[in-house]
């Protein structure tokens, strides 16, 4: 019996239904040619050692949820375990595939991982098809109109894509028709169900502010949309980094896994500023999305964007290994409250507000402990659900004033900062109990509260929660000095090579 071919689609970070050219491209074809339609995830068998175990979590219900999804249009997911480069080319023989479609990625190892396997399908004579469609904007067009430079500013980014129209059609994607063959639905072969072994009871899955998929993603979607006001008052330095609840949309996950189109969110956010009144970028919820473009635009653009050393943006700055400072850093254990309540919140729960990043992120490098920002990020990429590559190095240079920002004499205060929004500090007594008991008047430094008062909230410092990892008034000044000789020296150095 002669077997039917295939058409892959294969997912990545574009887990969703909607505005997904790159899989409409896919059954199309296979209804063209008569074929089924696969559509695939590659899972790395490791998977479970390389992420932290929220955003793992967030992975399965948002497959989970695309699997179910794929079934209402008359298909499935097949999950793929192993390193693409070694299962695709099997399974293309397997399924004697000739056709592929896949969203562009930006992520450096991707892109390697992406050249080899598109140079096997041409060896093979399979048709690839890849789609920019993780961004509003086609990010290889605007760096052409900018000669290949990338943009070093928000307000260059703008103007480079001020004219540009962005396509108002959403692909929806439709029911399957029978032209295209159905894969075998009840076959245990690579079905959803081998992700079991991630042992995520259903206790687990309920259990989390943010659960993953294209379902929840829309629907929260609609929630924020339907806010007009809301919407059209946002403005980003008004929002509060440590209220118990988020005072932003927490879209980010969806948009990171791509349950959620950005260029939908574009286009629904216009649509509730036309013919209001509403702040504008940059402070805006669409100035936000275009802050996401400008760092997708300058990843693509930029060799080793998430390294210091080999990256053309990067100030290098002498930063110290330290790993007592890191670990006690990504542990909340710092002695500082506001910085611990944070590093807390985003353990447990995968998501912190943009402020609250800001504070972490000065405090690690430039602010207190001098730690390179690759180190932050690293611990960032475990925990973040919503993980970006070019998101997450592009602002961990912005806050340590590698790149894109350069007053690093302007340093956030591990005390004073959250006071502004959070006086009572009701957040720090939700994310470190152990001061929960404290009055206000010491709750962000705790080391100044005399020892009666200590014993009677029952937390005694140095024992029942640490003593400041270091003294920030003295500290922050020294780290300005050191940043200021980093520039200087930068700043030869460029001069030098200027003259050669
Ligand atoms: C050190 C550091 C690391 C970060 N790492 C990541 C990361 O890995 N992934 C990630 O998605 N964001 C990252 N951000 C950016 C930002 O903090 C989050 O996108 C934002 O807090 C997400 O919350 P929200 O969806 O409620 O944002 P909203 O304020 O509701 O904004 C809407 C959307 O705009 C985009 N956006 C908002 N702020 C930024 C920004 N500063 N840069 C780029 N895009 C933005 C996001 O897609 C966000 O979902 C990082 C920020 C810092 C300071």
């Amino acid at each position: 019996m002669t077997k039917v071919a295939s058409v892959i689609h294969w997912f990545r970070l574009d887990l969703r239904l909607h505005d997904n050219l790159a899989l409409r491209n896919a059954i199309n074809e296979a209804e063209n040619r008569k074929q089924i339609l696969r559509p695939i995830y590659v899972v790395d068998p490791d998977v479970q050692n390389k992420i932290g175990r929220n955003r793992l979590r967030f992975l399965f219900q948002s497959l989970r949820d695309l699997d179910e999804n794929l079934r209402k249009i008359n298909t499935r997911l097949f999950i793929i375990k192993g390193d693409p480069v070694v299962c695709l080319p099997q399974l293309f023989e397997e399924w004697q595939v000739k056709f592929i479609t896949l969203q562009v990625d930006i992520d450096a190892e991707l892109v390697k991982r992406d050249d080899v396997i598109e140079k096997i399908c041409e060896e093979k004579d399979i048709f690839v098809v890849k789609r920019v469609q993780h961004t509003v904007y086609d990010f290889n067009t605007i760096l052409r109109n900018n000669n290949g430079n990338i943009p070093l500013t928000y307000q260059k980014f703008l103007s480079l894509v001020s004219n540009t129209q962005v396509k108002d059609t959403i692909e929806i994607t439709k029911q399957i028709s029978n032209d295209c063959k159905a894969p075998e639905f009840d076959s245990q072969d690579n079905d959803i169900s081998v992700l079991e072994e991630f042992n995520f009871n259903e206790a687990d899955l309920n259990d989390c502010k943010y659960p993953g998929g294209e379902t929840e993603a829309l629907k929260r979607l609609a929630t924020y949309m339907s806010k007009k006001q809301w919407v059209c008052n946002f403005e980003k330095p008004n929002t509060s980094p440590n209220s118990i609840e988020p005072s932003t949309t927490v879209l980010s996950p969806y948009i990171s896994h791509g349950c959620l189109s950005s260029k939908l969110f574009y286009h629904k956010l216009k649509e509730v500023e036309n013919g209001m009144k509403h702040s504008s970028p940059p402070v805006s919820l669409l100035g936000q999305l275009m802050w996401r473009e400008f760092y997708y635009t300058a990843g693509a653009g930029t060799k080793n964007f998430d390294k210091m050393v080999g990256n053309c943006v990067c100030t290098q700055i002498p930063w110290k290994k330290n790993e007592e400072y890191l670990k006690a850093w990504a542990e909340g254990r710092t002695g500082y409250p506001f910085v611990d309540a944070i590093m807390r919140q985003l353990k447990q729960e995968g998501w912190i507000h943009h402020l609250a990043r800001h504070m972490v992120a000065c405090f690690l490098t430039r602010g207190d402990l001098w730690v390179s920002w690759e180190d932050g990020a690293k611990v960032f990429e475990d925990y973040l659900l919503d993980y970006d590559w070019s998101l997450n190095a592009g602002n961990w240079m912005w806050l340590s004033a590698s790149a894109f920002f350069y007053k690093y004499y302007r340093v956030y205060s591990p005390v004073a900062f959250g006071k502004k929004t959070d006086k009572e500090g009701l957040y720090i007594r939700k994310y470190v109990p152990e001061l929960k008991k404290y009055p206000a008047e010491f709750i962000y430094e705790p080391w100044k509260a005399p020892k009666s008062v200590q014993t009677t909230a029952g937390c005694i410092i140095g024992e029942d929660y640490p003593k400041r990892i270091v003294d920030h008034d003295k500290v922050h000044k020294e780290n300005i000095q050191k940043m200021n000789a980093a520039y200087k020296l930068s700043k030869e150095k460029k001069a030098l090579k200027r003259k050669r």
